[in-house]
């Protein structure tokens, strides 16, 4: 069995990014918080646009003013949005506010505090150094400059640079497609009444909520009984609508897990059926090719917690990849205190689901109350971290450092 690394190593490299020449729409800036940039963005303007001044207060020629006090008569007042009339000769001082313009002649700004005014003149009281609180046409970046990478996501402040570089529309990747279906005969909607033995499907909105979270755009395909015939139609429909499919149920070695023998009947190259951790040992990954593309087949283990986990750990981090991010695929990982003992079987990779909080001492992690069994949902919802106890380690004093995975 692999290990959860070597899992995860295997998964990146049946990835092929979204491309760039024909995996791409155009959105507005308003559109595209979150979304990954497709092609590198460049300015078409220097930035600043031409030297202004960084205060309220006067542009003056730095060889007037090393001498002081000196008196300059004021020319000409330059608000912000305004073009300057004038050049500034001998003895002549602009009144600039901050934002506008430098005048052709002055290279200096002294800020108000240190000059005085009287009627059409003002007198400088300290000498400033040259270029002193002008900003320089260009000095942040030229024209031609790459402001952004392609497979950058596109977070508030790079909307601000995209806006200041008058770039109304962006090239992004088109959202990954991903199909999710839930199998077995016990589920229910959860708005249907349960009879004795049935369960409600909270998987499929689990992982519905988590792929939209992911940027991508989830394809909910609902509950699939466990007959291999409406499960064969099911996945091959599935297949057929989107990049990826993610499924959960039905693939450990019970009577009714039938995922990966119609996989393979459909064609499937099965890559992997489990993997050393707990929860979600049995993790079946599968490859099929769609034109010139591979598509992926992640069938998660049923039970809702290990479902979960195994989607953090494996699934998004290849999302991720496929999305047309550049970097930062996987999830990151924290040393932090453990506040509590935390206890593992050993035999498996063990992630224990909990609070993650940051002090000023450091991370601390509190493992969720009610014990970490892979059909308990319920402590799962206030989880902000998983602690991962390695293969061999059964136990974590309180107070002694832990490797957590960050959610
Ligand atoms: N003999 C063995 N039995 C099991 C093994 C094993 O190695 N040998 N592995 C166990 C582990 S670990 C897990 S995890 C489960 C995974 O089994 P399946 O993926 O086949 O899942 P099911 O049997 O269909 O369901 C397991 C459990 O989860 C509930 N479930 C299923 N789907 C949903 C859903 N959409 N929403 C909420 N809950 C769901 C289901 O009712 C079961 O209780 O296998 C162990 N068995
Ligand atoms: O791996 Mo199962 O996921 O332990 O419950």
């Amino acid at each position: 069995m692999l290990t959860a690394d070597q899992a995860e190593a295997l998964i990146f490299d049946l990835v092929t990014p979204l491309q760039p020449t024909q995996d791409t729409e155009v959105v507005a800036l308003t559109a595209a918080l979150g979304r990954i940039l497709a092609v590198p963005v460049s300015s078409s303007l220097d930035f600043p646009h031409w030297d202004n001044s960084a205060m309220d207060g006067y542009a003056v020629r730095h060889q007037d003013v090393q001498q002081v006090p000196t008196t300059l008569q004021i020319v000409e007042k330059i608000p912000a949005g305004q073009a300057p009339q004038r050049t500034l000769q001998a003895g002549q001082a602009a009144r600039i506010l901050t934002g506008a313009m430098m005048p052709d002649g002055a290279d200096t700004v002294v800020m108000q505090e240190e000059t005085q005014r009287q009627g059409e003149q003002v007198t400088i009281l300290k000498a400033p150094s040259p270029q002193n609180f002008v900003r320089q046409q260009g000095s942040y970046y030229q024209a031609g400059a790459t402001l952004l990478p392609a497979g950058q996501a596109i977070a508030p402040p790079a909307i601000a640079v995209l806006a200041a570089a008058q770039c109304p529309q962006v090239t992004v990747f088109r959202r990954p497609r991903v199909a999710i279906l839930s199998t077995g005969d016990e589920l229910v909607e959860p708005d249907q009444p349960l009879q004795p033995g049935q369960i409600v499907d909270s998987n499929q909105y689990a992982l519905t909520a988590l792929v939209a979270q992911a940027g991508a755009e989830p394809l909910s395909l609902g509950i699939v009984p466990d007959r291999p015939e409406a499960l064969k139609s099911a996945i091959a429909t599935a297949l057929d609508q989107a990049d990826w499919v993610i499924s959960s149920g039905g693939v450990s070695v019970g009577d009714y897990d039938y995922v990966d023998r119609i996989l393979s009947q459909l064609g499937a190259t099965l890559h992997l059926r489990a993997v050393a951790v707990k929860p979600g040992k049995p993790l079946t990954v599968a490859s099929l090719p769609k034109g010139d593309r591979t598509q992926l087949y992640f069938g998660l283990p049923g039970n809702p917690v290990s479902a979960l986990v195994s989607y953090w750990r494996f699934v998004q981090p290849a999302l991720s990849k496929l999305s047309g991010r550049a970097e930062g695929w996987g999830p990151a990982y924290v040393r932090a205190e453990t506040t509590q003992p935390l206890k593992a079987g050993g035999q498996r990779e063990t992630y224990l689901w909990g609070r993650l909080g940051l002090t000023e001492q450091g991370y601390r992690f509190t493992p969720a109350a009610g014990g970490h069994s892979s059909g308990n949902l319920i402590n799962l919802a206030r989880t902000t971290g998983l602690a991962i106890l390695p293969q061999g380690q059964t136990q974590v004093a309180a107070g002694e450092p832990v490797r957590v995975m960050t959610l």
